[in-house]
C-alpha cells in the first residue's frame, strides 16, 4: 500500500553565512503491506515527523519515490495530488479541530472538500460518529471535549473520505494511559472493519507493541531496521527486537546451572519439547533461570535464560547452540 523508495530530505537552516544543511532523512527505503498496522519509533529529532509529511507530500522530498497505492505521488501535479491525498488521511497528536465548529461540522470539513450535498454529509457524520463512539456529542464543540473525545473526532475526520491509508502522528502521545489504550483499541478497530492500512509514528514503544504488526526504527534520518515485530523480538541481535522484549530482573546467578544462555523464541508451545530432545540427544540438563513469554505482534514470543550443562556444555557450548539455532531457538551465551 505504501512504498516508500531512496527517500532523502535536506533541510536549510539558517540563512547568510551561517546556513547550513540538516540531513533529516537519509537514503530511507521502506514498503507497508495492505491492511498493515506499522510503526515508526525514533527519539526526537530522528525524522519521524519529516518523514510523514513527505508521506503524503506536504513536504516535497529532495529526492526518492512516494508511491501509496501503486501511484507515484512524487510525479503528480498539484491537481493529481490534491485528489491522491484523499486516500491518506491524517490523525494528529494535538488533534486540530476547528474551535467554532460543532463535532459533527468537524467531522464534515473533508466531504465538504469532496463536494457533498448537506443530506450526503449528515449521513456519513453519523456513521462516521457511530464508529468512533461519538453519536451523543454530534452538536458538542471541541472545548467541551476530553482529549481522548477529541481524538475521537479527529479519527473520524480522517476517516470521513474513505481513505486507503491513515497516518498518525503520536496520535496518542498527549493523552493519559487509560486514553490512549481506548484509542488504540478504536484504532485497532478501524484497522479491522474497514481494512484501513495504519502508519503510526510514535516515540513510545508500549504503543507500538499494543497495536503494531510490524514496525521500524528511525536513527538520525537512517531507517536503521525494520520487520515484522515478533521477528524482531525473537532476534537477539536487534535494537528494537530488545525494547520490545527488555532483560528482566537480574538473573540470579546459577550456581551449578552450567553454561548461562538466553533463549528466544516465537511460539513457546511449539518450541518447548526441544528442551526434553536436548535432555534425550545431547544429555544437556537444563535449568530455567528467568523469563517470560508475551503477546508481540498477535504472536507469543518467549525469552529465558537458562543454564545448560552436562553434553560438554562445560568446555563446548557450541553443539547446543547450533541444535538450538538449526530448531528455530535463537540462543546465545550470556
Ligand atoms: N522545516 C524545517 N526546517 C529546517 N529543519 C527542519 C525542519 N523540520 C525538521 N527539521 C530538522 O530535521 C530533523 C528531523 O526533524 P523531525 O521533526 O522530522 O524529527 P522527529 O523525529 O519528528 O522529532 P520529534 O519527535 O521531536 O517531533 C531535525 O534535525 C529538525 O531540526
Amino acid at each position: 500500500m505504501i512504498s516508500v523508495e531512496g527517500l532523502r530530505k535536506v533541510y536549510r537552516q539558517g540563512g547568510g553565512r551561517t546556513a547550513r544543511e540538516v540531513v533529516a532523512l537519509d537514503d530511507v527505503t521502506l514498503t507497508v503491506p495492505k491492511g498493515e498496522i506499522f510503526g515508526i519509533l525514533g527519539r526526537s529529532g530522528a525524522g519521524k515527523s519529516t518523514l510523514i509529511r513527505c508521506l503524503n507530500l506536504l513536504e516535497r522530498p529532495t529526492a526518492g519515490r512516494v508511491v501509496v497505492g501503486g501511484q507515484d505521488l512524487t510525479a503528480l501535479d498539484a491537481t493529481a495530488l490534491r485528489q491522491q491525498r484523499r486516500r491518506i488521511g491524517m490523525v494528529f497528536q494535538h488533534f486540530h479541530l476547528l474551535q467554532s465548529r460543532t463535532v459533527a461540522d468537524n467531522v464534515a470539513v473533508p466531504l465538504e472538500i469532496l463536494g457533498q450535498d448537506r443530506a450526503q454529509r449528515r449521513r456519513r457524520v453519523a456513521e462516521l460518529l457511530d464508529l468512533v463512539g461519538l453519536a451523543d456529542r454530534a452538536d458538542a464543540y471541541p472545548g467541551q471535549l476530553s482529549g481522548g473525545q477529541k481524538q475521537r473526532v479527529g479519527i473520524a475526520r480522517a476517516l470521513a473520505a474513505e481513505p486507503d491509508v491513515l497516518l498518525s502522528d503520536e496520535a496518542t502521545s498527549a493523552l493519559d494511559g487509560e486514553t490512549t489504550a481506548a484509542i488504540l483499541d478504536l484504532l485497532r478497530d478501524v484497522n479491522a472493519r474497514l481494512g484501513v492500512t495504519i502508519l503510526m509514528i510514535t516515540h513510545e514503544m508500549p504503543v507500538v507493541k499494543a497495536i503494531c504488526g510490524s514496525a521500524a526504527l528511525l536513527e538520525g534520518g537512517r531507517l536503521v531496521e525494520h520487520g515484522r515485530l515478533a521477528d524482531l523480538a525473537a532476534d537477539p541481535a536487534s535494537a528494537l527486537g530488545r525494547a520490545l522484549l527488555p532483560a528482566r530482573a537480574p538473573m540470579p546467578q546459577g550456581a551449578g546451572a552450567g553454561v548461562l544462555a538466553e533463549l528466544t523464541f516465537v511460539d513457546p508451545l511449539a518450541a518447548t519439547p526441544l528442551l526434553g530432545l536436548l535432555a534425550r540427544e545431547l544429555s544437556v540438563a537444563v535449568t530455567l533461570l528467568g523469563g517470560g513469554v508475551e503477546l508481540i505482534g498477535g504472536r507469543r514470543v518467549g525469552r529465558f535464560q537458562v543454564g545448560l550443562k552436562g553434553g560438554g556444555s562445560a568446555t563446548d557450548p557450541a553443539p547446543i547452540l547450533s541444535f538450538l539455532n538449526t530448531h528455530g531457538v535463537r540462543a546465545v551465551l550470556l
